[in-house]
């Protein structure tokens, strides 16, 4: 059978991560090139062949607009390219859940596009890097891996970009999925889908913004103060998440100004578990809210500035939006 052939973007994270010595704790995220990387991934002899591009080497804390444009361009090219058969991108952890959903709300269901990233850096005893690298080349390039939507590979899992969190700050397996968990189990000789593809045809749904609006994430606490909204709104906000209390609760004066707020209000949850539905404690209908449902604040957040670019401000309509799978 042909050797997939697996177009690696590099942009940073652990996973290119070094500290200079495997027992030091602090570590740099980016420093290994996406050359180093191949030539690493070569000395496991995975079946496939692979070629590299660099787009950034940063931890993603610092990814923004710049690399997901880079990145939307060089993915929508390699998913042209007859000669390629998949796309693994490397990532940092921290947002690994914002670039896989933002792809994934941009990209037509297709080749496998595959993130992947590590906890521990490449130099680190035990470093989950290269084990996790051999798990994204796996489904890569598995023709089963087609027509899911953007995946992301962490420890030895496979994640849909949609439900996918980073939910522990340390230790291997700090991803989960919402409200799904993994949709198959991977190692680097085995590849196991818990069910069929469901994206089978399905195109882009929406097409890539000429540039994200500025929205805020406002996480609510006991004693939270109305000010927060207006610190928002005089700092540009377009939009406002509220990464709320419970069912994506806050104190009645937080409501009250989010609703005289002139601009889409998305409420979601601080709480990693369960989804934030509509009408419960919040009058939704009456106030023009949108609940975020099983998206976590920050997926929320990036869907938001999405149909806010796509030109989608009408609450009901933003609603059906979050309420599609
Ligand atoms: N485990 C990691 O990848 C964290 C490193 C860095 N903070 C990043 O997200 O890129």
């Amino acid at each position: 059978m042909k050797r997939p052939r697996i177009r690696i973007l590099a942009t940073g994270g652990t996973i290119a991560g070094s500290a200079g010595s495997a027992l030091r704790r602090g570590y740099r995220p980016g420093q290994i090139g996406v050359e180093d990387l191949l030539a690493s991934a070569a000395t496991l002899e995975i079946d496939a062949e692979f070629d590299g591009r660099e787009i950034a080497a940063i931890g993603s804390q610092d990814i923004g607009w710049r690399e997901w444009d880079a990145l939307y361009r060089e993915i929508t090219a390699a998913l042209e390219d007859e000669a390629v058969d998949g796309v693994i991108v490397t990532h940092g952890t921290d947002t690994a859940e914002e670039t896989a959903f933002l792809l994934d709300l941009a990209l037509p269901a297709g080749k496998p596009v595959v993130l992947v990233g590590a906890m521990r850096p490449a130099d680190a005893v035990g470093s989950d890097g290269m084990r996790n690298l051999a798990n994204a080349a796996r489904v890569a390039g598995d023709a089963g891996a087609a027509h899911r939507g953007v995946l992301v590979v962490m420890s030895d899992h496979v994640f849909a970009a949609i439900d996918v969190r980073k939910a522990a700050t340390g230790g291997t397996e700090a991803f989960r999925g919402f409200p799904r968990g993994p949709i198959a189990t991977v190692t680097p000789t085995s590849l196991d889908w818990f069910g069929p593809a469901d994206r089978l045809g399905r195109p882009a749904r929406f097409p890539w913004p000429e540039s994200l609006p500025k929205v805020m994430i406002l996480t609510a606490y006991a004693g939270m103060e109305a000010d927060t909204v207006g610190c928002a709104l005089a700092s540009g906000a377009q939009g406002i998440v509220l990464a709320g209390l419970g069912q994506g609760n806050a104190p009645a004066t937080v409501i009250e100004a989010l609703a005289a707020a002139k601009v889409a209000v998305v409420r979601s949850s601080r709480v990693d578990q369960g989804s934030v539905d509509r009408n419960l404690e919040v009058d939704d209908d009456e106030l023009g809210f949108v609940a975020a449902r099983a998206l976590g604040p920050a997926k929320a957040r990036i869907l938001l500035q999405v149909l806010i670019a796509s030109g989608i401000t009408d609450p009901a309509a933003m609603q059906s939006e979050f309420d599609r799978r």
